[in-house]
């Protein structure tokens, strides 16, 4: 990275509520060094904000690690040496105790820097000196002024004898906390030592690692001085686990990055431990409410991608496209609608663990449909892009519309797909979906009261009949139909019959309003069946149409001629031509 996208980053780590961040490994370049300077001259850190920084137990490394730390308010200095076997062996060729001695000097000569960088008084070093240069040498000293900590990681701990862990992490603590004139250690939370404990390499299974962890836990003396941090690696693909784990065992921090980038497979991803943690409704602290915005600086800053089933942050981590999920999903939210108008607003929904929204996601990519979808999904997407809430068995017919569309294509629909199949399927939504007949005008009036009533037919009444007229279009030509009913839908069937020959009855409507206020609207969904059919048995193959209409009767008009369109096919309508004449229709309701 270059030192403006570093700070791109540093600043977007700052923004999600990151409050010890590891910046640079300064004793490597110029530009790892300049970049702390920078940080911490330009005012880029918050006073509440720690930055780390990393170096090995060389010397001369350490003391280029702290000249890049002048000025900083607070700062931990992060040092490491690998202390298992086959690193003592074969990249120290050193043995125990030589890797203990090369951790304690470079812990020694690392605090007896920080209490230099941190001292606000003269030291003695300077009374031998003129007064004016010693008062100038004290206030360059005296202006750092940084509160230190001090991290030491046991690099490949988790290759490390448990037992040797803690041995060398005791003389460590011991060299940092009983030098003399050493102030650190009292116990001040800020000030205790750090000892970071990573799976350099992942190794094993993460209970293994938890149980390392607990080992270490249990056996360091003064706990109560020591914070226990975990670093964990990802080569086995279990880092998140391994450090819940960790965590449970007795740790008390984690090292990782954003998305989990690093080394080979990567440090441990921070994203989706925090978001484990929400998900069980523990607050992590951390802000992942605009997730793209993370993506975004990560993939930018790293020239790296997400891909797209990360945890909590990859493309279609909240995508369903299986049927019996969709369906889930589609009645867990009808569930949730109905359980947040009772105030109740936590969060329990099937396959979706937390809420997309809480990441700053739509609702949009949720269920996705492809051969494998059911009802219950497509039916989520109607509702969700055309407000139309199809009955559940007009469901199962429009699902095998669109099943039929996705094995012939080989392809995953769109929404759009979708809503193109509905009108195509139902002729809604447009001139260009028309059916064979289409509705140009009716009117509808009362006529002879006989008591007689219909049940499918909803403005039906005992004491009620209507005589329906309609102007209609049959194949692009005009033709005037009229009959009769105890309701509007029964008046129209009639009309369809013994105008056009269409011979039909009504087994199933049900309507909904869309919408409120001025623009509301009424969707009617009817099914039809054909006179020699079993109203009462359902598996008989009945025909479905939508209508959608400001008035009520309108809808219910229109859905029975979408149906009558699907049931009619491509037969001929019987019936004699009417006159393709409008004027002479201009006395009707239009
Ligand atoms: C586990 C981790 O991921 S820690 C992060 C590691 N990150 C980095 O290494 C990035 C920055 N590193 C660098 O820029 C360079 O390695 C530098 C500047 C630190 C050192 O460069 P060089 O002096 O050229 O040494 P080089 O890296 O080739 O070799 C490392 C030397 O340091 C020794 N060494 C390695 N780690 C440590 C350590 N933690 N403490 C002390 N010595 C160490 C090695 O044994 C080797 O010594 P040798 O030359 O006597 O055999
Ligand atoms: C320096 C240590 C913590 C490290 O990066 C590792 O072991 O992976």
């Amino acid at each position: 990275m270059t030192n403006s996208q570093k700070l791109r980053f540093f600043s977007h780590l700052i923004k999600l509520g990151f409050k010890e961040i590891e910046v640079s490994y300064p004793a490597a370049s110029e530009s790892d060094f300049n970049f702390v300077q920078d940080l911490i001259n330009n005012g880029d850190i918050p006073d509440d904000v720690w930055i780390q920084v990393l170096t090995p137990a060389r010397s001369d490394l350490i003391r280029k690690t702290f000249e890049s730390l002048k000025g900083a308010k607070h700062a931990i200095v992060h040092m490491y040496n690998a202390t298992s076997c086959l690193f003592r062996e074969v990249v120290f060729n050193a043995d125990q105790k030589e890797t203990i001695r090369l951790a304690t000097t470079h812990t020694q000569l690392v605090r007896e820097l920080a209490e230099e960088y941190a001292s606000k008084v003269s030291k003695p070093v300077f009374s031998n000196i003129a007064p004016l240069v010693s008062i100038l040498l004290a206030s360059l000293v005296t202006q750092y002024g940084t509160n230190f900590r001090f991290e030491y990681s046991p690099e490949t701990f988790s290759q490390t004898e448990p037992a040797y862990a803690v041995e060398v992490c005791e003389a460590v603590k011991k060299a940092w906390l009983s030098g003399p004139g050493s102030t650190w250690g009292d116990g001040r939370k800020e000030e205790r030592i750090i000892f970071n404990l990573p799976a350099t390499v992942e190794v094993s299974t993460p209970n293994c690692f938890a149980d390392q962890v607990e080992y270490f836990a249990t056996h360091i003396s003064e706990r109560e001085k020591v914070i226990i941090s975990l670093h964990t690696h990802n080569d086995r693909g279990c880092a998140v686990a391994a450090s819940e784990l960790g965590i449970l065992a007795g740790a008390d921090r984690i090292e990782g990055t954003v998305l989990g980038n690093g080394e080979r497979t990567g440090n441990v991803d921070l994203v989706t431990l925090a978001l484990n943690l929400y998900s069980q409704g523990i607050p992590p602290h951390l802000d992942f409410s605009d997730m793209f915005s993370v993506i975004d600086t990560v993939t930018e800053c790293t020239g790296l991608p997400v891909h797209p089933r990360h945890p909590y942050a990859g493309e279609l981590v909240f995508t369903a496209f299986s049927g019996s999920h969709q369906d889930a999903i589609k009645k867990g939210f009808e569930a949730l609608h109905k359980r947040q108008a009772t105030g109740d607003i936590h969060w329990e929904l099937p396959y979706l663990p937390i809420d997309p929204a809480d990441v700053g996601c739509t609702y949009e990519a949720v269920i996705r449909v492809n051969s494998q979808s059911g009802k219950g999904g497509i039916a989520y997407i109607v509702k969700q892009a055309q407000s139309l809430d199809l009955p559940r068995r007009m469901q199962i017919a429009f699902y095998k519309v669109v099943q039929s569309i996705s094995e012939a294509t080989g392809r995953e629909l769109s929404v759009q797909d979708i809503t193109d199949a509905l009108r195509k399927e139902y002729h809604v939504g447009g001139s260009q979906f028309d059916g064979r007949i289409v509705l140009r005008s009716y009117n509808l009036t009362d006529s002879v009261t006989d008591g007689t009533a219909t049940p499918a037919d909803p403005e039906s009444g005992p004491d009620r009949q209507r005589t329906l007229t309609a102007k209609v279009l049959v194949d692009g030509v005009v033709r005037q139909i009229s009959g009769t009913g105890n309701g509007p839908l029964s008046a129209f069937l009639n009309a369809l019959n013994s105008g056009l020959g269409i011979d039909l009855a009504v087994r199933e409507y049900s309507e909904h309003a869309i919408g409120g206020g001025s623009d509301v609207k009424a969707a009617s969904y009817v099914e039809v069946i054909p006179p020699n059919a079993d109203s009462k048995d359902k598996t008989q193959g009945g025909f479905w149409g939508i209508g959608v209409d400001p008035d009520i009767t309108g809808s219910g008009l229109r859905a029975v001629l979408s149906a009558a369109n699907n049931a009619i096919g491509k037969t001929e309508l019987k019936g004699a031509a009417f006159e393709n004449d409008e004027k002479k229709l201009n006395g009707m309701q239009q």
